[in-house]
């Protein structure tokens, strides 16, 4: 059902299957082939940055689950303790090669589209922090299930940058329109508990429960006919991407100005030092 736009892009072929289970380096995957659920552990060390590679596998996942017949739903979690995703990693906007930073940001829009718009059944199981793009990733997939203790939150401003309009959308399509204006302007990063309040995560449990607890909601999302349930996220979800879709060239075109500028360039570095003497401490 992801329309033929989605699937423009051949992605890298850098994840293996071995019967139900897929690898590479920075992903795990396996297939229960009886419930049709995926599992999708994430791993990229130390904090699960997103940078190109990891982002064409990511997307090279989805595609190959969604041509697998008996696969109907996805739960991604992270294999890093206490972390599911630091978002983008920063070394790819920082000092960038100007041509690897085009392909870097076309692959977040297609890794985006093709995670927001699956066929199939898709849970956040959120087992850590999960800033920026960790974030975009959890309000992209169904429904997200979050641990104690952890935060959540577009906080883009933080670093002197600015959400794009379609992380800015999904974030409007589930908290609403005022509180993504706060979030945005504040680079609100939200702790579990005000997560749930404000409706950005669905449900807390404990981490030792939160793989069951995806489980057993997936079961509920992979009983629904698998076309009509399908339909009706489409139905959500089109007009988003389509936006996205329609202006892509464009899109990482504002993005390569945007962070090539001198400014930018600064708060970046400024922001990684930060990162480094906050560890020192
Ligand atoms: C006109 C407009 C047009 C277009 C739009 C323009 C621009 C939009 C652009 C971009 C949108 C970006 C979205 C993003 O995702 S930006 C990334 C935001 N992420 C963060 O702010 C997270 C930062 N990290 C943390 O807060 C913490 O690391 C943590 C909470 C995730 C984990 O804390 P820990 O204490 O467990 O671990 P640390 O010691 O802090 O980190 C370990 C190690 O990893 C490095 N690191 C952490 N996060 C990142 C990252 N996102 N990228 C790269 N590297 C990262 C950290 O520096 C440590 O490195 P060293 O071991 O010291 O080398």
């Amino acid at each position: 059902m992801a329309s033929s736009i989605l699937r423009r892009f051949i992605p890298r072929k850098t994840t293996w299957m071995y019967g139900q289970r897929m690898m590479s380096s920075t992903i795990d995957v396996s297939v229960d082939e009886q419930t049709g659920i995926a599992l999708m552990k994430m791993k990229r060390k130390p904090v699960n940055s997103l940078n190109l590679e990891f982002l064409q596998d990511i997307r090279n996942t989805i595609v190959t689950l969604e041509q697998n017949k008996k696969c109907k739903g996805l739960i991604l979690t992270s294999d890093v303790p206490k972390i599911f995703s630091a978002g983008i990693d920063i070394l790819e906007m920082y000092q960038p090669n100007e041509e690897r930073l085009h392909n870097f940001w076309r692959a977040l829009q297609d890794m985006w589209l093709q995670l927001y718009m699956t066929p199939l059944a898709t849970i956040a199981a959120i087992n850590g922090h999960s800033p920026a793009g960790g974030c975009l990733i959890s309000i992209s997939c169904d429904y997200r299930i979050m641990a104690p203790n952890y935060t959540i939150g577009l906080n883009e401003t933080l670093l002197g940058i600015v959400a794009p309009f379609w992380f800015k959308d999904a974030m409007c399509n589930t908290v609403g329109y005022r509180e993504t204006e706060i979030a945005l302007a504040l680079g609100k990063l939200y702790s579990t508990d005000e997560a749930l309040q404000k409706g950005l995560v669905d449900e807390v449990v404990t981490s030792e429960q939160i793989m069951e607890a995806a489980q057993r909601k997936m079961l509920e999302y992979v009983k629904i006919p698998n076309m009509a349930r399908a339909m009706s996220k489409q139905l959500m979800r089109q007009e988003t991407a389509d936006k996205l879709c329609s202006t892509q060239d464009s899109d990482v075109q504002n993005f390569v100005n945007f962070c090539l500028q001198d400014k930018v360039q600064q708060s970046l570095g400024f922001y990684l030092e930060q990162l480094k003497k906050r560890k020192s401490k």
